[in-house]
């Protein structure tokens, strides 16, 4: 029996319904809505998994305490942990971007003696220190954006994913991002085997695969499969079968959910009928 597999996961904020929602969907036990348990036990699928704050999940999985953990790109690269992104999960996307009042500052390279304030000190000093920019930073611990009207920075670098908390605090982006972060599973730095990685990769990768394909079934006359399968070629090659109907086959193809209803009129003008979409439920690929 393999050792069970220790998993961190956001016990609150922007990234933790998403990511129970998603471990959920990858067919293990999660908190009932509203949850405050600290610890959850799954031992069908010998599993254990931790609820902290996402900040500090790479400290956790860098010092080898947990295995893996589910966090913030941003927040790895900011605590600069021990631990590695093993994969991008698809959800809490944000960029982290800089931002002052309209006019005040136009560019990076103009931040010189300027206090700058965030709640990303790592990530902010090790861009400053890349771009050569010599500016004071302000380590906060939230609400960032007030940190400009109150008079204790000049320019701000915060998480940004609708604009709306700028713009309410009379901010505007300034420069391009320092960072385009997402949910990401996190593992040790050091690559040590870790016991059930492997299936909860696999498992992972299903659900996006399952989020963001749709099965399209469709019959079409026989002469016409190679156009159609120029139109949708499949993850791996589509599944053409005979129909009873001489010269028609049934052709089963998985597409990006997103081109689903541009591939359908293009199929229907060569010839294909009695298309259909659904969902996948579970898949491993
Ligand atoms: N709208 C958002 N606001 C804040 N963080 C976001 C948002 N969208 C995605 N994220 C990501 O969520 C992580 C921050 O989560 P965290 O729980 O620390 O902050 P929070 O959601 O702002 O919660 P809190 O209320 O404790 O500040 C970062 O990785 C960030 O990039
Ligand atoms: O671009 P938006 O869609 O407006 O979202 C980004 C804002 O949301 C978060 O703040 P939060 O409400 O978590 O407060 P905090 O700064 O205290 O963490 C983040 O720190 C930004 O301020
Ligand atoms: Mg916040």
């Amino acid at each position: 029996m393999n050792n069970v597999l220790r998993i961190a996961v956001p016990n609150k904020g922007a990234l933790s319904g998403p990511a129970s929602a998603m471990l959920r969907e990858a067919g293990y036990r999660q908190r009932s809505d509203g949850g405050r348990d600290l610890v959850l036990r799954d031992p069908d699928n010998n599993v254990e998994f931790f609820f902290l704050r996402p900040r500090d999940i790479a400290v956790y999985v860098g010092s080898g305490t947990l295995d893996v953990g589910i966090t913030g790109r941003d927040l790895l690269l900011d605590s600069a942990a021990p631990a590695k992104e093993v994969l991008a999960l698809d959800f809490g996307h944000s960029t982290f971007r800089f931002a002052a009042r309209p006019g005040s500052v136009r560019d990076v390279d103009d931040f010189d003696g300027l206090r700058v304030a965030t709640s990303f000190a790592g990530l902010l000093s090790s861009y400053l220190t890349e771009r050569k920019v010599d500016a004071e930073v302000v380590k906060l611990d939230g609400a960032v954006e007030t940190a400009v009207q109150l008079g204790v920075a000049d320019v701000i670098a915060d998480v940004v994913e609708t604009g709306t908390t700028l713009r309410q605090a009379g901010l505007e982006i300034l420069g391009e991002p320092i960072l385009h972060s997402e949910a990401v599973l996190i593992a040790r730095a050091d690559g040590a085997p870790v016991d059930g990685l492997e299936q909860l990769l696999r498992r992972l990768k299903g659900v996006l695969v399952a989020r963001r394909y749709v099965m399209m079934d469709y019959d079409i006359r026989a002469e016409h499969v190679d156009q159609a399968t120029a139109i949708a070629s499949g993850l791996e090659s589509p599944t053409v079968s005979p129909l009873h109907r001489e010269g028609w086959v049934a052709v089963r193809v998985m597409v990006p959910r997103d081109a689903a209803h541009r591939i359908m009129d293009e199929l229907w003008e060569i010839g294909a009928r009695a298309i259909l979409v659904t969902d996948i439920h579970a898949c491993r690929i």
